[in-house]
């Protein structure tokens, strides 16, 4: 199966070549990346070094690559092979950055002879349906089965000196959409299938990662990442702790409410996560986990969709907003305002301004706030 994975950075190198050739056999993989440097060194390694991060022993593996490009190469008459057998697409470039392919997915939906599935493993809301829907007019969308994907793995920025190494978490999760896997393709091993997508990308996004920059912008507001940096040192404090615990209540009882999903499943969820966190081995920068938090605060995104459902409902989100507030008072610091905004109609006009509320939503926001 001829595999190309967009974006050689943390997932490609440490989640999708691993996972895909560890569950399948015959797996031709081939990584294409903007960044020249790495995939110069990628062409000439032509291998992934990983260190699977396991509480008791770490256990090193090695993953042979067939071939890695610059995103135009692929198009040069020695790939034509390549090109024109292609059976699948994966994408971790960062939701931010997936315009940027709109003229590239163009060029090759012009060169095709047979449908192409493409997975964004991007974290966020069923990405590669954003994709489809907000980058490609209906004539492209034709020419590829458009699939979501909810993917799991903490990959910590690396801290080794070379491309081809990197330090994994080794727990790992791959769940796609059943419903939009075209039914005469195969099904990939090591990948669990749902019928319930939206159920299963909230779960992760709503708990997992909003808990991650939720964690960064507390200890910044408190400690300004002074005496604690990284994901486990932070979860060492008994009082981050106590925030932790509340901020994932307030998700199991949003995720309840909407999905009527088991509580005591997500409870365990968030016990799970917590487990995950407090691995000393893995080295989480505090920076990483609230990388473009203006993007994280949107309200198709991770924090704002759940405060907005939960004044719906009338559910309690204190815990959420607050941290809401830490994530946009942490976005005006990093961008050297050195302005922090508490006055709630700064807060309104920030919300309409920046992170996309509309006028029902700033109603919405208005009279929680108020009240
Ligand atoms: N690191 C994690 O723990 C983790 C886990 C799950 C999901 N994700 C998601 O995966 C995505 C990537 O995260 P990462 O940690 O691997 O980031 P990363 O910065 O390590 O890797 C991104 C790679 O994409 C490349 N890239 C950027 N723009 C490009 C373009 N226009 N065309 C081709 N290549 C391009 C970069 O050069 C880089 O090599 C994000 O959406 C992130 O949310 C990350
Ligand atoms: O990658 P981001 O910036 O969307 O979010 C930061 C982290 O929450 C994220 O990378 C997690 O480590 C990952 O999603 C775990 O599967």
């Amino acid at each position: 199966m001829n595999i190309v994975h967009i974006g050689a950075g943390n997932i490609g190198k440490g989640f999708i070549l691993p996972v895909l050739k560890d569950n399948n056999k015959n797996i031709n993989f081939t990584f294409l990346d903007v960044n020249q440097q790495v995939i110069d060194d990628l062409k000439k390694t032509k291998m992934v070094s990983l260190t699977y991060l396991n509480k008791l022993k770490n256990v090193n593996k090695n993953y042979i690559i067939e071939n890695a490009l610059t995103l135009n190469e692929i198009f040069e008459p020695q790939n034509t092979n390549l090109l024109n057998n292609i059976d699948l697409i994966t994408i971790s470039i960062g939701k931010e950055n997936l315009i940027k392919l709109k003229p590239w997915f163009e060029k090759l939906a012009e060169k095709l002879t047979k449908k192409i599935i493409v997975m964004c493993c991007e974290n966020g809301n069923k990405v590669s349906s954003f994709f489809k829907d907000k980058v490609f007019e209906k004539e492209t969308q034709k020419k590829f089965f458009f699939v979501d994907c909810v993917v799991d793995r903490i990959i910590p920025i690396s801290k080794l000196k070379n491309a081809k190494s990197l330090n994994v978490e080794e727990y790992y999760s791959w769940i796609y959409d059943a419903n939009q896997w075209p039914g005469d393709v195969p099904k990939l091993s090591g990948l669990k299938t749902s019928k319930n997508i939206d159920f299963e990308v909230s779960k992760k996004l709503y708990m997992l990662n909003s808990l991650h920059c939720s964690l960064a912008w507390y200890i910044y507001k408190n400690d300004k990442f002074k005496s604690i940096s990284t994901i486990y040192n932070a979860l060492q404090n008994s009082e981050v702790l106590l925030f932790t615990e509340k901020y994932l209540d307030e998700c199991i009882s949003i995720l309840e409410h909407k999905f009527h999903a088991d509580a005591k499943e997500l409870k365990s969820y968030a016990i799970s996560i917590i487990k995950r966190f407090m691995n000393k081995k893995v080295d989480d920068d505090l920076h990483r986990v609230a990388r473009n938090t203006l993007s994280k605060l949107k309200t198709d995104d991770r924090i704002s969709p759940m405060i907005l459902y939960a004044i719906k409902y009338s559910l309690n989100c204190e815990t959420i907003y607050m941290s809401f507030l830490n994530g946009i008072n942490y976005y005006l610091s990093e961008n050297e305002t050195n302005v922090e905004i508490k006055d709630n109609n700064e807060i309104l006009n920030f919300c309409s301004t920046n992170l996309n509320f509309s006028i029902n939503e700033i109603n919405a926001l208005k009279k929680y706030i108020i009240n």
